[in-house]
């Protein structure tokens, strides 16, 4: 396995300030001390080539675990190996093999053209020229940004920058990337050409990718197995296709009528997602389907419906519900 997680956890311990001076007086002689367990005991492990969604929600102990797992934070508990090398014992080894790319911050600088921040990590990196050459020749082809290398990042788009961010953050080969939101911002169009590119990269070179985002689309199209987390547990760790297998107990219909209804017409009926006066979409529980149906045939102008599996995306939000406080 290529990330092994033993029971970590991280506690932070902070002071409790009330506004007011007051009480910044008080608080110099009696300051009451808060712990707030961010991560609780979680255990899993990655293996390499694995693409995986790392999601939960605000709050949820997301950065933290990403910050023991990189090094920058030490547990308060637990055991670590990345790449057979424990995160914060920071040994040099280990952070070439790692790489974390954040939609939100850029690594690039700002003032230069991208080249010069390539140069920089393969000083860092102690890269060797052949092949440093290689390497910026393959991931500009693949981003199909070579022509960009010369500009000043400051006048490139959003989606341009997001392409040699990675193009940085890869140049040296890590066995593992952390990608944060590496879509965040972008369009639609762009979005789905860096999703290609990352989904490329990791098919041939097998790269491990530990990705968070809140566009569904990164997730279902990049990642196969999913880790939720929720107050400081995992509250699921298994193949997103099975998320929705844990709600099965729920089912969505979709109705349309030939006449006008009342929504007041469905309540009986189960949870109502969406109505307009023609149609209705209604989450009802699986073993009521059959004899809910039976019964709006009969009374209502049904012309046509079908049934699904709740979206995906709710399942994950009905994840994101489980966890233990
Ligand atoms: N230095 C700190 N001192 C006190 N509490 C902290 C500290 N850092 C994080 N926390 C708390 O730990 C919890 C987990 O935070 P974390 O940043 O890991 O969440 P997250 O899942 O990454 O959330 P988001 O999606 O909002 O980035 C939060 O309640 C946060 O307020």
């Amino acid at each position: 396995m290529l990330i092994d997680v033993n029971n970590l956890s991280k506690q932070f311990t902070y002071h409790k300030k009330e506004p007011g001076l007051k009480s910044s007086v008080s608080n110099l002689f009696r300051r009451e001390r808060l712990v707030k367990h961010a991560v609780k005991n979680i255990t899993f492990s990655i293996d390499e080539g694995e693409i995986v969604g790392f999601l939960g929600p605000n709050g949820a102990g997301k950065t933290t675990t990403l910050k023991m797992l990189s090094g920058i934070m030490y547990p308060t508990s637990g055991e670590a190996k990345v790449a057979g090398y424990v995160p914060w014992e920071r040994k040099k080894k280990l952070k070439q093999q790692f790489s974390i790319v954040m939609g939100q911050k850029s690594q690039l600088w700002w003032d230069l053209p991208a080249i010069e921040s390539l140069n920089l990590n393969k000083y860092i990196y102690e890269i060797e020229e052949a092949a440093f050459r290689q390497s910026v020749s393959d991931l500009t082809d693949l981003l199909d940004v070579k022509e960009l290398l010369n500009v000043q990042v400051r006048r490139l788009s959003l989606g341009e920058r997001m392409k040699l961010e990675l193009i940085a953050a890869l140049i040296h080969k890590p066995k593992i990337l952390f990608l944060d939101e590496p879509t965040i911002g972008l369009d639609i169009i762009s979005q789905k050409k860096l999703r290609d590119s990352i989904k490329e990269y990791n098919r041939k070179e097998k790269t491990t990718i530990i990705l968070t985002s809140h566009y569904m689309e990164d997730i279902e199209e990049l990642c196969s197995r999913l880790i939720v987390i929720n107050e400081g547990v995992i509250a699921y760790d298994g193949e997103l296709d099975k998320v929705n297998e844990l709600f099965n107990q729920k089912k969505r219909l979709n109705l349309q009528f030939s006449d006008s209804i009342t929504r007041d017409a469905l309540t009986n009926y189960g949870t109502i997602i969406d109505f307009d006066s023609y149609s209705a979409t209604i989450e009802i529980d699986r073993d009521k389907q059959k004899a809910h149906l039976r019964a709006m045939l009969e009374v209502l102008p049904i012309s046509d419906f079908n049934i699904g599996d709740i979206p995906i995306e709710e399942g994950i939000r009905l994840l994101y519900e489980r966890g233990d406080s």
